[in-house]
């Protein structure tokens, strides 16, 4: 170490009073503060080599208080080219602090509150001529006040000042002034607009994200210019303030805000015409239908179509069905039969009991590299259910794995089994493409992708539209789906909004059924309490069942398309099953039409027999369908 002193220089001998700090020595005499020259505990070197406390480097150095006169130490406001502690930033008025904007009147500053008498106070006329109207004027660099906002004030603006509110630091906004007064904002990176409110003193800004009030101050008590009221109008800039760039801004904004509000407004537009043009179509067809003999086949769907414009854009995305490969259609068969052909001598429980038991694989065998996996669209109880891509074409893949606490190879077969003997041209179910079962921890099964979602969803998205008629149209493709399923001898089990997908076209199809693990009740109720709410009064008594509690299950999904909320959504679910087997049921919407709400109560009745089935259910909602239909014509 240097032995010569770090103030003197000269040597400082080994004997004598001496201080080390850092990497220096010094004489004992010399380590004090060359203000006040008392002993230092700590020190600043100044510019000129000589040591000095923090007291005394404070004393000279630090900004001092406008208004005390007192260094500051911590925060400090900078107002006008003054600074402030922040508790000395106080209205003359009221002496209150000032958070915000404020005016400043003759040498003194005010709050926006007391500026209600600025009429007492002379203030200097408005100096429009030094506010150079310039978009990119350098701001000054800011106070940074505690919580991370910059207030910045042009040194000497005499037309307008603004502050920004600190309590919105988070949005980093910074208000920057100009030499020759005025004021502009920007939002660090991002543009915002700012927009005077009516008859008052204050700045709206608005960033993508937030709203923030700036208090506009003006130097003059000349009457307020009227601007337009917050809500985005045209020409704020009146003549006062055309020549000042913070309108220029906000013009720009404004016009850029317009644009994307007419936007929508033409968006809201075709998509209004697109539904009229849908009902009417609907309409037609229903009319033709009426008009023609009944068909022997399937009832056809009365689904509307509702696509709106992601659903157009998205349509234009669908490349891979332009490069589909043809799918064969695969019609299993069991002992070189057809179903159709064996359900003629046996029922569809015995035939799939004896797929089940003999082991017959009656599913196409997919192998692994077939199939492309996409992202997880969902985690159900059993494994996960990923997009993918088969042959060209978009599909669901269902993937059944170990790992899953509810993993259960029957279920995957029964599942699968079901898949294939469904007539897979049906339009009320997704269409079955194959299985693969090489890996016995990790099934998977392939079907026809629906990517619009669930009925859940749709119902509980309120701003997609839902009119009456596609209301109808989507209970009566489920009440198809479920006759088909009777009539071949499946009970469903677990019918709920969940599982119905609804496509772009506003079909409804039926998934995951034939699911076993319904069967046992005590395991339902515990591990699978959300299917509870679709759970007929006999199931939680623990009597037999039968193809009814599809229908009670029906019903609740009735409800659910009607009222547009997930079944006893404030109830907890333990409570479900006492309340249900008491006779409590949702509440019907008192705007439910008569005819809607019978059929939701014939559906929910505690006595299964009294239940309608689904063949039933299917001619009651053509039924309404065809009155709606004459209805309209009439019009
Ligand atoms: N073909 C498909 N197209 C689009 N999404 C699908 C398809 N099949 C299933 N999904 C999505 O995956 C979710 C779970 O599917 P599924 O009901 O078959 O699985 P799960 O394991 O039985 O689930 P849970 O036991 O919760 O009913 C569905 O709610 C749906 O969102």
């Amino acid at each position: 170490m240097d032995n010569s002193c770090g103030v003197c220089k000269t040597e400082v001998n080994s004997g004598g009073e001496r201080v080390k700090a850092g990497n220096s020595v010094f004489h004992a005499k010399c380590f004090v503060c060359k203000e006040c020259k008392n002993e230092l505990e700590s020190f600043i070197r100044g510019k000129d080599g000589g040591l000095i406390c923090d007291e005394c480097d404070i004393k000279l150095n630090a900004r001092k208080c406008f208004k005390c006169q007192l260094p500051i130490q911590s925060t400090i406001v900078t107002a006008r080219g003054k600074s402030f502690h922040n508790d000395c930033f106080c209205c003359a008025s009221c002496e209150k602090i000032i958070k915000g904007g404020f005016f400043f009147v003759e040498g003194e500053f005010y709050c926006s509150t007391c500026d209600t008498k600025p009429s007492n106070k002379p203030t200097q006329p408005p100096s429009i001529e030094n506010t150079p109207p310039s978009p990119k004027l350098p701001g000054k660099s800011g106070v940074s006040l505690a919580n991370g906002v910059e207030i910045q004030v042009p040194n000497n603006a005499t037309n307008i000042i603004y502050v920004l509110n600190s309590n919105e630091g988070s949005n980093n906004l910074t208000s920057s002034g100009s030499d020759g007064g005025g004021g502009s904002a920007t939002n660090s990176g991002s543009s915002f607009m700012i927009h005077k409110r009516n008859n008052s003193n204050e700045l709206n800004v608005i960033s993508p994200t937030i709203t923030t009030t700036v208090d506009l101050v003006t130097s003059s008590t000349t009457t307020t210019p009227t601007l337009s009221p917050s809500t985005l109008s045209p020409h704020v800039s009146t003549n006062r303030f055309s020549n000042d760039y913070l309108i220029t801004l906000q013009e720009d904004m404004y016009a850029k805000q317009q644009q994307q509000l007419l936007q929508l407004q033409q968006q809201q537009i075709q998509i209004q015409q697109q539904l009229q043009q849908q009902q009417l179509e609907i309409l037609q067809k229903n009319q033709s239908l009426l008009n023609s003999t009944p068909s022997t086949t399937q009832p056809q769907s009365l689904n509307t179509s509702q696509p709106n414009i992601n659903q157009q854009l998205s349509n234009l995305n669908i490349s891979s069905s332009q490069k589909n490969e043809e799918i064969e259609k695969y019609i299993p068969k069991i002992n070189g039969k057809t179903l159709t052909e064996l359900l003629k001598h046996q029922t569809f429980d015995d035939i799939l009991g004896e797929v089940l038991s003999k082991k017959i694989s009656i599913y196409k065998e997919l192998s692994k590299d077939d199939v492309t996996f996409g992202d997880v669209i969902a985690a159900g109880a059993s494994g996960k259910v990923y997009k993918g891509i088969y042959k060209g074409r978009d599909v669901a893949i269902k993937v059944y794995s170990s790992e899953n606490f509810c993993f259960n190879i029957e279920e995957f077969d029964r599942e699968v089994t079901i898949m294939s003997l469904i007539d897979s041209d049906h339009p009320n179910f997704t269409r079955f493409y194959g299985a693969n079962k090489q890996n016995k921890k990790y099934l998977f099964h392939v079907s026809e992708l629906v990517k619009s979602g669930s009925l859940r969803d749709l119902l509980l998205d309120k701003e997609k539209p839902l009119v009456y008629f596609t209301q109808i149209s989507i209970a009566s493709d489920i009440a198809n789906a479920m006759k088909h399923l009777h009539s071949i001898g499946v009970i469903h089990r677990d019918l709920k909004s969940l599982n119905v997908l609804i496509t772009e076209d506003y079909t409804a199809k039926v998934i995951d059924f034939g699911t076993s693990r319904n069967v046992d009740l005590a395991k339902q109720m515990t591990l699978n309490l959300g299917t509870s709410c679709y759970m007929s009064p006999e199931l939680f008594k623990g009597n037999g069942y039968d193809e009814t509690c599809d229908v009670y299950a029906f019903g609740i999904v009735l409800w659910e398309i009607i009222a547009r909320k997930e079944p006893y959504e404030n109830v907890n679910s333990w409570s479900i099953p006492v309340m249900v087997s008491k006779g409590e049921r949702p509440t019907i919407p008192a705007d439910c039409p008569s005819e809607y709400s019978k059929l939701i109560k014939a559906c929910w009745t505690d006595k299964p027999k009294k239940r309608p089935s689904f063949k039933e259910i299917c001619e009651v909602l053509k039924k309404m369908s065809e009155s709606l239909t004459l209805k309209r014509n009439k019009k």
